[in-house]
């Protein structure tokens, strides 16, 4: 049993829910997460990261920050963290797991040693990541790589000094984030170069806003081509709060806005620089009721909801809950400007409309858009693939509570990823699950 009280592994049957009422509290914030506990490990001295995720991606940064010496404390739901300052160990191998972010960011950081190799025990999903893009800068910078053809299992040597650098952001934001926690640690600091058409701006704003929250000096031209970190600082040992995650409250907003009844959800701060703050926007746009109390997004469910047409990289982490969204709506959504979603834990353009078209909806692709007609009724009775993907396991999970007939849904464990409290927090609300043996990995 895990600490959700679910078994190792399971597949989840999604019972259809009259209405959802009650209320929760936003989990910590994913990104915020990642970044924090990384800043205070290259500190030197005690950081308190408080109310930080208990997710798995949380837990592969910190025990990967640990394998590199960092002091690793859990007290209560804050994270008390002795850094490395500069000088992560040599010599360590890292497994990240499925953690993309977290990934990126320790590559980027790995030019401080003279040697880190990293693997990962997700040879099918973030192993088939691409990572050229940052080992390219990297070496670029001086630093020895190598990998296979640009993905895990790899290796990082530096020590490098920094200067002008050139990374591509067309994949990915997380490269130059990675690039961002590197600089400042470096004699000649960085001037950062994003080439390509720059994707997932908001979290390229969470990077600056965590280096501010540490002490670091960087600055960044409007568009973010040019990011500027002086180099010889030092990240200063503090004390952060982890705000609230939109990415998985879209999924519960999602959930709210197609069934009827009442949630509040809190710990959703108004002013914040999580890009999929808009889903409280975009299903506004559809026809939802969502107003806002402070920290508080209360949604009144069950209206009839209608298409929308949107660029979607600005809630890139969102995309899947709105297109559950999308699907219980009336006329054709589509989400522009969306190529990035294909390199994610899967390929949540095409996996995804296979998925929606086995549920009998009518979804099209191209490279990077998704287009999906919304159906009042959806039949149900089927059962579903998750791809390991904790996004998309959100999105069935939202589609099965409107459907006339349960959904099952494979490896829904994987749900663990960002969100493990998530079929807990809807059970609080009035949803119904079973969590059979897992038919998938
Ligand atoms: O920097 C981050 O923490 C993240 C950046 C985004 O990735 P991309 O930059 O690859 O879009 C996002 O999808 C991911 O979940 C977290
Ligand atoms: C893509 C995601 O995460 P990562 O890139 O950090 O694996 C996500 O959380 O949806």
């Amino acid at each position: 049993m895990s600490a959700d009280g679910l078994p190792e592994t399971f597949d989840v049957i999604v019972h259809p829910a009259a209405e959802l009422r009650g209320e929760l509290r936003a989990q910590p914030s994913k990104n915020y997460t990642t970044r924090y506990l990384l800043a205070a490990a290259l500190a030197d001295g005690e950081s308190q990261v408080v109310g930080v995720a208990t997710s798995e991606d949380a837990g592969a940064m910190l025990r990967c920050l640990g394998d590199w010496g960092a002091g690793v404390e859990l007290v209560g739901g804050d994270a008390v963290i002795r850094g490395f300052g500069a000088g992560p160990r040599a010599g360590v191998t890292l497994n990240p797991g499925n953690a993309g972010a977290v990934a990126r960011f320790l590559m980027g950081v790995a030019a401080l040693t003279t040697g880190t190799s990293f693997v990962t025990d997700y040879p099918d999903s973030l192993g088939r990541r691409p990572q050229g893009d940052l080992l390219e800068a990297l070496s670029r910078l001086g630093a020895r790589v190598q990998s296979r053809d640009g993905m895990f299992p790899l290796a990082i040597s530096g020590p490098v000094r920094g200067g002008v650098v050139e990374v591509s952001a067309e994949r990915s934001s997380q490269y130059a984030s990675a690039l961002m926690f590197l600089g400042p640690l470096l004699p000649d600091g960085l001037e950062l170069r994003l080439t390509g058409d720059i994707k997932s701006h908001a979290p390229l704003r969470q990077t600056l806003d965590t280096l501010a929250a540490f002490g670091v000096r960087a600055s960044a031209s409007d568009d973010l081509s040019r990011i500027s970190i002086p180099g010889g600082q030092a990240f200063r040992a503090g004390r952060v709060l982890v705000p609230g995650d939109y990415p998985g409250s879209a999924a519960i907003l999602a959930a709210a806005a197609t069934r009827p009844g009442e949630v509040r959800l809190s710990n959703l701060r108004e002013h914040d620089l999580q890009g999929e703050r808009e889903a409280v926007a975009v299903l506004r746009e559809m026809g939802a009721d969502l107003t806002r109390e402070g920290d508080t997004v209360v949604v009144r469910g069950g209206r009839p909801l209608r298409a929308v047409m949107r660029d979607g990289d600005g809630f890139t982490d969102a995309v899947q809950a709105l297109t559950a969204a999308a699907a219980l709506a009336h006329g054709t959504t589509t989400w522009e400007n969306v190529y990035t979603l294909r390199l994610k834990e899967c390929d949540r353009i095409s996996d995804t409309r296979r998925e929606l078209q086995r549920l009998g909806l009518t979804v099209t692709e191209t490279q990077d858009s998704l287009t999906v007609t919304g159906t009042p009724s959806l039949a149900g009775g089927v059962t579903a693939d998750g791809h390991g993907d904790h996004r998309m396991i959100m999105l069935l999970t939202v589609l099965g509570l409107s459907a006339q007939a349960p959904i099952r849904i494979t490896g829904a464990h994987h749900i663990r990823k960002s969100y493990p409290m998530f079929f807990r927090h809807l059970e609080s609300l009035g949803a119904r699950f079973e969590y059979p043996e897992a038919t998938r990995a």
